[in-house]
């Protein structure tokens, strides 16, 4: 049995996380202290009014941006004793990003978007695996399609697979479903809540949704840089 704070069992393990941002003449302190714990396999979602530092917190944990002080480690790893290069690679295998946006290459068909990352990952069958991946979101008859040709809805499926492909410990969501009209976007929670499972990957989805928020096994409110309360669903 792992005890819960077990290095194999955790994805995510942030001390006392600080962001600080702004000129040197006028910092401001956006994360003021943030300490969490996630289990792998957990699906969490983050809520709290805008401005509370969601997206910031994201951004931290995610390594995109550099934590001012504290602790951040992310599948075991400790992404402030990386540098840059090692950083982008140790994201580059262990975290997936969907935002509401999608965010697809418009030059490039949804089989492209989902396998050049991959193979620039240096996975060997790259197009054959976001094949599958594509299928297993249902996309199977429009990997030739390019994003101008799909709907919002479709769109996001390709995001989500393309996510989801690396086989990623971190799944992150931001608003993935903000763009979407509510049936579309419950399908997209549902798909996303599926891939998840598949890959064993931890979820964390920021939402102002608070249906949505309930569909998490855990729910975080964050208020004004610090988390206000954390509780299972
Ligand atoms: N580069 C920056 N310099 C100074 N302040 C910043 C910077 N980036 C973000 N902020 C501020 O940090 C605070 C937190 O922003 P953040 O985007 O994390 O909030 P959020 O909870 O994700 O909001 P929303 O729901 O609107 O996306 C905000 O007050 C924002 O104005």
């Amino acid at each position: 049995m792992h005890s819960p704070l077990d290095p194999a069992t955790i994805a995510i393990r942030a001390q006392d996380v600080t962001l600080q941002l702004g000129t040197r003449e006028a910092p401001v302190t956006i994360l003021k202290g943030i300490d969490l714990h996630v289990q792998r396999g957990q699906s969490v979602a983050i809520l709290g009014a805008s401005g509370s530092g969601k997206s910031s917190l994201m951004a931290v944990l995610t390594g995109l941006e550099r934590a001012s002080g504290g602790r951040v480690e992310i599948g075991g790893v400790d992404f402030g004793a990386l540098g840059e290069d090692d950083l982008a690679r140790a994201r580059r295998g262990r975290i997936g990003i969907i935002l509401q946006s999608f965010h697809l290459l418009p030059t490039m068909t949804a089989l492209e978007n989902v396998a050049v990352p991959l193979e620039l990952a240096g996975q060997a069958d790259a197009f054959a695996i976001a094949a599958e991946e594509l299928r297993a979101v249902g996309l199977g008859h429009r990997l030739d399609h390019y994003p101008a040709q799909l709907s919002g809805g479709e769109q996001q499926r390709v995001a989500i697979a393309r996510a989801v492909a690396p086989r990623p410990t971190l799944l992150f969501a931001d608003e993935p479903t903000g763009n979407l009209d509510a049936a579309t976007g419950a399908a997209i929670m549902d798909l996303l809540f599926e891939r998840q499972a598949a890959a064993g990957a931890t979820l964390l989805i920021i939402t102002h949704d608070a249906a949505l928020a309930q569909r998490c096994e855990r729910i975080i409110e964050m208020r004004d840089g610090r988390i206000l309360s954390d509780h299972m669903a």
